[in-house]
């Protein structure tokens, strides 16, 4: 990667006329041999791809038909962007009427990220993802330096899915020396997830605050896991940026898709799948009681269900927490009505922390 990393910069540095530079990008969106051959493409310019799909005077914007264009293994190389000079320049040359979808994620992609993506490309002009492994929200101990990484293998998964940039910064470049100003989402180190990892949240909500800022997205994509989360600092801080939250993609055993599944031994990843079982089984309750009329169940008995079928599998060596929490704030819930909630969980399985969640509603 490194070695070809510099000959398409060299590339780019011989690039310095607007003509010559708007031939290198042509030339290589129409001949895809030529594009890949050299890709991905690292710049510190602005691809003169979007301009050309900058909308016309009357607002209409030329979008990519992603029924041929994110399936074709034409599609052209996303441009990967390490600055935030270099997105930021990207951004600001498009036309206000440009819509832009924004994945950020941590890498390491899988089925669940590609889904965020081609939701993004199917609703926006323009789709950005950022590959960024956010030093604020691990804590001292956690697995920050073993999360893996493989940005190549990454940008050839957004290719295919029809990503036009990835924003993939340096840790310095997104926390600077001297850097003091965090977001702080007060009250989500008390929700379960963050009494076991404080400071977790305040990571998060500071790194997509600092992304929004620089890619300026029309529409952002997550999943449950992180929408109450998003949806609080966006509303809070007044961004300006509509939030699509997706539904969770998992394997075909119902185990949740996670960069950390492999952490899994062969072993403990036959058995995870469990999870996700307990969480069905705690819809199951729901339904059917709210089905004979009941007007709500209680969240104890929803904890019960979960737990005991967690309890079945001898590999899950801790259950952190199940907590069954409003969709609004993630606060604990007493009972659970027809506005419906979510279920959270963390165990140890083996040897790894695993968490997933089921909305009921
Ligand atoms: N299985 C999934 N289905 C849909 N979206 C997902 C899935 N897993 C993660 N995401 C979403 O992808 C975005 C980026 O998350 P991140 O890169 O941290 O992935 P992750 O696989 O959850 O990582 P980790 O293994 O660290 O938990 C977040 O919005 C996250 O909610
Ligand atoms: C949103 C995100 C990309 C922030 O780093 C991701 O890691 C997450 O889900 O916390
Ligand atoms: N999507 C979860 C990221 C984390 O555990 O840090």
């Amino acid at each position: 990667m490194r070695g070809t990393m510099s000959h398409r910069t060299h590339l780019y540095l011989l690039a310095t006329t607007p003509s010559k530079l708007l031939n290198i990008n042509l030339a290589s969106r129409r001949f895809p041999a030529f594009h890949t051959s050299i890709a991905p493409i690292i710049t510190n310019t602005i691809s003169l791809f979007d301009l050309a799909r900058i909308p016309s005077g009357n607002g209409s914007s030329e979008t990519r038909d992603m029924s041929t264009a994110a399936n074709a293994s034409n599609t052209p190389m996303p441009i990967v962007h390490p600055t935030i000079q270099s997105i930021r320049s990207m951004r600001k040359s498009l036309n206000p009427a440009v819509s832009v979808g924004f994945v950020p994620t941590m890498g390491a992609l899988h089925e669940g990220h590609l889904s965020l993506a081609r939701a993004a490309r199917s609703q926006n002009d323009v789709v950005v993802a950022s590959i960024f492994v956010n030093p604020a929200q691990f804590l001292q101990g956690e697995d920050l330096d073993k999360y893996p990484r493989q940005l190549e293998k990454d940008v050839e998964l957004l290719r295919e899915v029809g990503v036009d940039h990835v924003f993939a910064p340096a840790s310095d470049t997104m926390y600077r020396e001297n850097h003091v100003t965090y977001v702080e989402p007060m009250g989500f180190d008390e929700t379960r997830e963050g009494s076991f990892r404080p400071g977790h949240f305040r990571g998060v909500a500071t790194i997509v605050t600092k992304l929004f800022n620089i890619v300026q997205p029309t529409n952002a994509y997550f999943d449950a896991a992180q929408c109450v989360l998003i949806r609080r600092i966006t509303d809070d801080l007044d961004m300006d940026v509509n939030i699509n939250i997706m539904d969770t993609v998992r394997e075909e055993d119902g185990l949740a898709m996670s960069s950390r599944n492999a952490y899994l031994t062969a072993d403990e990843r036959e058995r995870a799948p469990v999870i996700y079982k307990a969480l069905c089984a705690a819809r199951e309750v729901f339904e059917s009681r709210l089905a004979r009329g009941l007007e709500e169940v209680t969240a104890d008995d929803l904890r019960d269900v979960v737990n005991n079928v967690l309890q079945t599998e001898s590999l899950i060596k801790e259950i952190q927490y199940i907590a069954v929490d409003d969709l609004e704030q993630m606060r604990p819930l007493e009972t659970v009505g027809s506005e419906g909630c979510i279920i959270s969980l963390a165990c140890i399985l083996g040897s790894v922390r695993l968490i997933d969640n089921i909305v009921l509603r």
